[in-house]
């Protein structure tokens, strides 16, 4: 194949896919982006960013039986992936750019679309997804993926919270908040309340985003429980994105795992939360890693200008 290598003209082909409303641009890792934090920001800003309309190239049969040319402007992160299928199972490198252009070491809707974008390449169902939280071993069966988390962490190292703090930080105030904090492969600092939909969260999450107990920073979840039922509702707000997504994976096992550190939960059985995008079913053993699973979609495709600065496609 003979590639353009003019970077005024030169084009990346890519796929939109989301789980639970939580969305990524997808580029294959070997194509030629020169500044990924800069494709990132134009691409995922919410309302001059990539869309179904607007791209070049579209695969207009995938947009037509897969929902039209409607659809969100933006999204919440651009996923590059590296495809590594001599393995068995086939393994993909996920590399997070989000749209402030930071990268996040892990993340759990993104993992899901990755491991769906990899089952898609290989027809395999199962995948081995390397991140920077560490390798996690995904599966991808009937437009779902579950995703091996990892054992949450609480430990002050871990999260991590400001240096010299021996102790985890459980039920505390930060910033006007009572929060617990836990690392699910990035940093959550979750709140229970009596009702999600009462809180102002862009209001009051990034006080607690840029707290000096977070030295990296941390995503600010709210969590309900529904009374009677092994279940809860949660938002997020999410560092690097720097707003509120309709659903965030990581963000889901810290509300099983910190209601089961403040016994709100017991026992191995799989409890429901759901984001204003859809539902997720989160496993948070005793002893093992906790897993995410939920329903994974291939919005469309098309082609973008490597350097946006040259974009074709608004
Ligand atoms: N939406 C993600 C979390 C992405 C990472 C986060 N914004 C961070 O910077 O820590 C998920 O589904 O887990």
């Amino acid at each position: 194949m003979t590639r353009d290598t003019d970077i005024t003209t030169r084009s990346v082909a890519f796929e939109k896919y989301h789980g639970t409303d939580n969305d990524f641009v997808v580029v294959d890792a070997d194509e030629y982006v020169p500044d990924r934090g800069a494709f990132a920001t134009t691409y995922c800003d919410r309302s001059e960013g990539v869309s179904p309309a607007s791209v070049v190239g579209r695969e207009a049969g995938a947009v037509a039986s897969e929902g039209g040319i409607e659809g969100p402007v933006g999204a919440d992160g651009v996923l590059f992936l590296a495809l590594e299928d001599a393995f068995s199972p086939p393994r993909v490198v996920m590399t997070l750019v989000q749209p402030d252009g930071s990268t996040a070491a892990m993340c759990g809707n993104g993992a899901r679309c990755a491991a769906a974008w990899a089952s898609n390449r290989t027809g395999s169902e199962e995948i081995m997804i390397d991140t920077q939280s560490g390798t996690r071993h995904a599966r991808v069966e009937g437009g779902e993926a579950t995703i091996e988390m990892g054992v949450p962490a609480f430990a002050p190292s871990e999260v991590p919270l400001a240096a010299g703090r021996t102790a985890p930080l459980i039920e505390e105030n930060v910033e006007g908040l009572t929060v617990t904090a836990v690392d699910t492969g990035v940093p959550h600092a979750v709140a229970f309340v009596e009702d999600v939909d009462a809180v102002d969260l862009d209001s009051v999450a990034p006080a607690v985003r840029y707290a000096d107990v977070f030295p990296e920073g941390t995503n600010v979840t709210v969590a309900e429980q529904i009374e009677g039922e092994r279940a809860f509702r949660q938002r997020t707000y999410e560092r690097g994105v720097e707003g509120e997504t309709q659903s965030c994976g990581t963000g889901a096992v810290a509300v099983a795992a910190v209601a089961k550190r403040l016994g709100r939960l017991a026992g191995d059985d799989p409890v429901t939360v759901s984001p204003p995008g859809g539902d997720l079913t989160i496993t948070v053993p005793d002893d093992g890693p906790a897993t995410l699973q939920g329903p994974v979609v291939r919005d469309f495709s098309g082609e973008l200008a490597a350097d946006p600065r040259r974009r074709v496609d608004a």
